[in-house]
């Protein structure tokens, strides 16, 4: 199995890194183009796959394709490598706002594609990916999808109208997470803490709050619940938070991030 990805950038780098660590796909089986030599060398230097400048020759090659460039950049990649493009292989795009139904048009032919939402924690193997295949993927073809994209992290298959959700809750949200622990370190800066401990203890408290969710299975405001003791120190940083509009600015972030996704 060849695998080819035409944009060697960051999320690139991500997905490819995964499936080597988890021996998925050999590095030798990996072909990638990028139009910039500094993104080819980087992923041929770190991860060891073959480089090219020519996207066509990984759509030639490449038994599954990524197509990992910008969405600003998909229409005109797809008019150019199009026609190498056969029906036996598997596209997997992973830009916002590019429908199956609009990259079914751009293909012109009939073209197994799984659209994806995946997210940068992949490059620690801790990514969060939703999936959606198109109506001429096979079960066989579905499931070779997500034992490649479940190499960096969890996947999902969602309906497709979910997708936009999906860019706001998890493909883009690592950013504002990183907000979160860069304020939350701030803070502690403020308290006289060394910056580098801060990050510290605040990525471990932001991590060790997103296991227990996931592990306890409990609602999140029990949880909250469970660390707010009557007049303690906690209840009083919720109260500003409320008052500050904390939740709802996530929210109209989320909204504000969906929109743009489903514009692209
Ligand atoms: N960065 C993120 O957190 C996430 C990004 N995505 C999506 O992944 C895709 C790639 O994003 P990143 O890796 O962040 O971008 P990036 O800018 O790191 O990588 C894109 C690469 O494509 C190359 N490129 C541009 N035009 C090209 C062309 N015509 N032919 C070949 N290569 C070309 C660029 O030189 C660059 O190396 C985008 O569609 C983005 O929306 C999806 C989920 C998360
Ligand atoms: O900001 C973006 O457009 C991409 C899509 C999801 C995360 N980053």
């Amino acid at each position: 199995m060849k695998l080819g990805f035409i944009g060697t950038g960051n999320m690139a780098g991500a997905i490819m890194g995964g499936i080597i660590k988890k021996g998925i796909i050999p590095a030798e089986e990996i072909i990638g183009s990028d139009i910039m030599e500094t993104g080819r060398n980087h992923v041929k230097e770190l991860y060891g796959i073959q480089v090219t400048a020519d996207n066509k020759e990984v759509a030639e090659k490449a038994d599954i394709l990524v197509l990992s460039v910008k969405p600003q950049f998909y229409a005109e990649t797809i008019q150019e490598i199009r026609e190498s493009v056969r029906e036996d292989q598997m596209v997997i795009t992973i830009a916002p706002g590019k429908t199956l139904a609009w990259l079914e048009e751009q293909f012109g032919k009939p073209v197994r594609i799984v659209r994806t939402m995946p997210n940068t924690p992949a490059l620690v193997g801790e990514g969060m990916t939703a999936a959606c295949p198109n109506q001429y993927v096979t079960e066989k073809d579905k499931a070779y999808a997500l034992k490649l994209l479940g190499a960096f992290g969890k996947v999902e298959v969602v309906p497709e109208h979910m997708i936009d959700a999906v860019v706001a809750v998890s493909g883009s949200s690592p950013a504002y997470v990183f907000m979160l622990i860069e304020a939350m370190a701030d803070g502690a800066v403020a308290e006289g803490m060394p910056r580098a401990q801060a990050y510290e203890f605040a990525a471990q408290a932001v991590y060790g709050s997103a296991k227990m969710v996931l592990e306890t299975k409990k609602h999140p405001g029990e949880l909250k619940d469970m660390v707010c003791s009557p007049a303690g120190t906690t209840i009083e940083a919720v109260r500003v938070l409320e008052q500050s509009g904390f939740r709802s600015a996530v929210i109209e972030a989320e909204k504000a991030c969906a929109e743009v996704s489903r514009s692209l």
